[in-house]
């Protein structure tokens, strides 16, 4: 955890964590907060318990031993891994923000268009693309004004330049809100680059820092092997040109252009430690 972070209460923790099922234990010796602002990513190969850990914060898995604690009163935005629809039936956007529960149309508006979907209020769940599916879901978990946004593997289906652009919009969404965000990642290797604390899952904390550190740690070099720990990416955005959400580019003098092949091959890039 960085240090600008230890002054406040922790919105979640979790404490020496173990969830026993089956005979077996799933995950042991769990211990990771999450306060305001902090933007925590959990990584770890399939079935490390990533998904049993961040249940668990939420209070929809009980532990069996250790303790978790959440502030009083927490509101949790939550976007799913997936999201089933019923092919057959068409879901407008607009409907869907309140299949959980209703909200206001202007607040409804609000959310679609801070998330970069305003336009798309009335197209079909069904008719979007893997990006605007998660841009949709993150604008319904924002209508709950969660204090812990959780999302879980939030770039799955979404292209390398779409990854950047969702990145992009949760740090946004963390500084206008102030909210904490707890993701899981979907691929070991690569983390957003304003992760403020990694915690690398292995059934237990295999090692924990910033994405820098934790790249760099012997732990992690053994889990996932030295080849792998050169290849942790963060992702960077050098904020030369915006995608907007329409498909257009606006550059950062503020032209807006139709299409952008000349500048994505230079523009977007990952960063190998
Ligand atoms: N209710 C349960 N009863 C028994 N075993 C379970 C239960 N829930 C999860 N598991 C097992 O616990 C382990 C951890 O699962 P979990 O979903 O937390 O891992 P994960 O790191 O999120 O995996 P993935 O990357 O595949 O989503 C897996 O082996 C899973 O099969």
């Amino acid at each position: 955890m960085g240090d600008q972070f230890k002054a406040q209460e922790a919105l979640v923790r979790l404490d020496k964590v173990g969830v026993y099922r089956d005979g077996k234990w799933l995950v042991r010796g769990v211990s990771f907060d999450v306060h305001p602002k902090e933007i925590v990513t959990l990584i770890g190969p399939n079935g490390s318990g990533k998904s049993t850990s961040v249940k668990t914060a939420l209070g929809v898995v009980q532990p069996t031993e250790g303790r978790v604690t959440r502030r009083p009163d927490l509101q949790v935005g939550y976007v799913p891994q997936k999201f089933t629809l019923d092919w057959t039936l068409p879901l407008p956007v607009k409907r869907m923000m309140n299949l959980t529960k209703k909200h206001r149309h202007a607040e409804i508006e609000r959310a679609l268009d801070l998330v970069g979907i305003l336009h798309l209020k009335s197209a079909n769940m069904q008719s979007l693309s893997g990006g605007e599916t998660q841009r949709a879901l993150l604008a319904r978990a924002l209508l709950m004004q969660p204090d812990l946004l959780v999302l879980d593997e939030p770039v799955q289906g979404v292209d390398f330049a779409g990854e950047i652009a969702l990145y992009e919009l949760i740090k946004t969404i963390r500084d206008e809100t102030g909210c904490g965000i707890l993701l899981i990642s979907h691929d070991l290797h690569v983390v957003m680059a304003q992760t403020d604390t990694v915690i690398c899952l292995n059934g237990h904390v295999c090692c924990r820092g910033t994405p820098k550190l934790v790249a760099e740690s012997d732990e992690y070099k053994r889990l996932f092997g030295a080849r792998a720990a050169q290849s942790l990416a963060v992702y960077q955005h050098d904020h030369d040109h915006t995608h907007l959400p329409d498909g257009r580019v606006m550059h950062a003098d503020g032209t807006i252009h139709g299409h952008c092949e000349h500048v994505h091959e230079t523009s977007h890039e990952k960063e190998h430690h």
